[in-house]
């Protein structure tokens, strides 16, 4: 039996033609323990390929080679029968919760169709009081919100719902895409709160997706960062951010003040759009053209992830491959 939850082996997303289309993820492979649950940050510029990651992990897309594991089974070839039961231990929570909300629906209703959909309960009083529960997780009350319509709550509460409608389904992994960009400062550290919680006492992990760092240093656990669809850092997030090795990301980084590891970080990097287009079938490193220490070799082919610290801290670039032996 595999200790791996979620397993993603060469993970490959081209958009078109597999040999000309456009590389949105390029042979990812990454996994998240069953026994450690874990906050995975999914970071890099707008364009970086990090809803292609999510929507492949959620079966939204199938990959153009590699495979995604999930518990044994392969997502990317799964039944419809086999994806319901894989929707029932893999959850969404988007980043614009107004999207998915029918605005003439009570939010009872809302909770009252994922517990339908995933035959959760058929009694009244057990179905309130796992909406009850699943409210509590998030630091809500079911008098507070079940007989409201979407209009009637704040951004941050209703951002809260869509968790607890995750958590509801007791999942074993969150894919949260941007579940803090529409909140404030204050809220965005209060979600992060409900998922740190979700994490230590619900035993779940998260793939969660954004483009602000300070976030995924907060939570500490590891980040992945992601440039033209290629993973250029990853680590412990606040190894990565306190000490980036990675041209690409210390070009983001040193242009912040460096946050301090015993202190809460109230800073904030929002990473940049995406400025040049990628070339469909690039060979070597993607950062090339803005790379202040680009060299020839850089263009040969695409780095593979040296060592560059402790805690499986790993960058791909050329600057760190390990001197030739002799
Ligand atoms: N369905 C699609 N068809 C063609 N190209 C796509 C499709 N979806 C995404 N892309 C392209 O793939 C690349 C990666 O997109 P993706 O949405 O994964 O990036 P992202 O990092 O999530 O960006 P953002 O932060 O803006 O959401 C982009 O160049 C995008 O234009």
């Amino acid at each position: 039996m595999s200790d791996a939850l979620l397993d993603l082996r060469d993970v490959r997303k081209v958009y078109g033609d597999p040999d000309t289309g456009l590389v949105a993820l390029n042979d990812l492979s990454l996994t998240i323990r069953k026994d450690e649950p874990e906050i995975v940050t999914i970071a890099g510029e707008s364009g970086s390929g990090k809803s292609t990651l999510a929507n492949l992990v959620l079966g939204f897309t199938r990959p153009t080679s590699g495979q995604i594991m999930f518990d044994g089974t392969d997502v990317g070839n799964a039944s419809a029968k086999q994806m319901k039961a894989y929707h029932r231990q893999v959850q969404a929570v988007f980043q614009d919760p107004f999207g998915s909300y029918n605005p003439f629906y009570r939010v009872g209703h809302v909770f009252d169709m994922v517990i339908r959909n995933f035959k959760l309960s058929s009694n009244k009083t057990e179905a309130r009081q796992m909406m009850e529960e699943a409210l509590n997780a998030v630091g809500l009350t079911g008098d507070d919100v079940l007989r409201k319509y979407p209009h009637q709550l704040s951004g941050g509460q209703r951002q809260r719902i869509m968790m607890a409608r995750a958590y509801m389904v007791k999942p074993r992994l969150i894919v949260a895409d941007e579940p803090v960009s529409m909140v404030d400062a204050s809220l965005r550290a209060s979600i992060l709160d409900v998922m740190m919680r979700l994490r230590d006492e619900g035993g779940i992990s998260f793939l969660y997706v954004t483009h602000d760092l300070s976030t995924a240093y907060q939570v500490g656990d590891r980040i992945l960062l992601f440039y033209q669809g290629t993973l250029v850092e990853h680590g412990k997030a606040t190894d990565v951010i306190s000490n980036p090795q990675h041209p690409y990301v210390q070009l983001l980084i040193d242009s912040v003040p460096k946050p301090d590891p015993t202190q809460r970080w109230q800073g904030e990097i929002i990473l940049p759009a995406e400025e040049e287009l990628r070339t469909a079938h690039s060979t070597g490193c993607r950062f090339v053209p803005r790379c202040p220490h680009a060299q020839p070799a850089c263009s040969a082919a695409l780095p593979p992830a040296y060592e560059v610290g402790p805690r499986g801290h790993r960058a791909a670039c050329i600057l760190h491959a390990p001197p030739p032996q002799a």
